[in-house]
């Protein structure tokens, strides 16, 4: 399982936004995951994250898997999200997202993901629609992509896609 790169300006993994999780992703077998420990400063109602977080957290969860699959970031088209139950402050969850693999184009991806506690209880579903970024659109995003490990280091496509990479 290898650390994906994080956005430096990002609301979800941004080090330089302190409005934001502070989170880490990682591309795993099947797509991308993350931990997330339910934080106070992320309530809705008192003692219940709010849903525009657990909505945040899977969008871009299944976007990293889409874009890894797209060999291009993509962009949010279109986000369905089914909250099943509400999730309590402190608890440790993991985000997952996939790309479904039943791909018919290169213009737009589905993708798909959760959020389950340890024991396998699922809080919220996603399912959304995604689009590749020009490859002009994408620069801009590489200047503030850094590696998780090394935040001075900056990410190239090569890194992200390696021979996959979307010319
Ligand atoms: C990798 C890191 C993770 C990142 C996670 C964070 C991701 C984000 O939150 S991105 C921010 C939120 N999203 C955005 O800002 C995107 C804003 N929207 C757009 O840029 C455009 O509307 C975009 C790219 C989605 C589509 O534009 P465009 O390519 O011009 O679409 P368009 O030509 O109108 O339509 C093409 C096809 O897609 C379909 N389509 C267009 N928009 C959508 C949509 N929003 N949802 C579903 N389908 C759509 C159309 O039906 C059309 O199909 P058809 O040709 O069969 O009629």
């Amino acid at each position: 399982m290898e650390k994906l790169p994080r956005y430096s300006e990002c609301f979800i993994c941004g080090r330089d936004n302190p409005a934001g999780t502070d989170i880490t992703f990682i591309r795993t077998e099947e797509g991308v995951a993350c931990e997330y420990l339910a934080a106070p400063k992320h309530n809705g109602y008192r003692g219940i994250i709010h849903g525009g977080i657990i909505s945040a957290l899977l969008d871009e969860c299944v976007g990293w898997a889409v874009s890894l699959r797209a060999g291009r970031m993509c962009v949010t088209g279109e986000l369905t999200i089914r909250f099943r139950k509400s999730l309590p402050v402190s608890t440790k969850v993991t985000v997952k997202g996939f790309c479904d693999p039943e791909q018919k184009t290169r213009r737009l991806f589905r993708g798909y993901g959760h959020i389950e506690d340890e024991a396998g209880t699922v809080y919220a579903k996603a399912e959304g629609r995604f689009f590749p970024m020009s490859e002009e659109a994408q620069k801009p995003v590489f200047e503030c992509l850094k590696m998780a490990d090394a935040p001075e280091k900056a990410v190239t496509p090569a890194d992200i896609w390696g021979e996959d990479c979307r010319k």
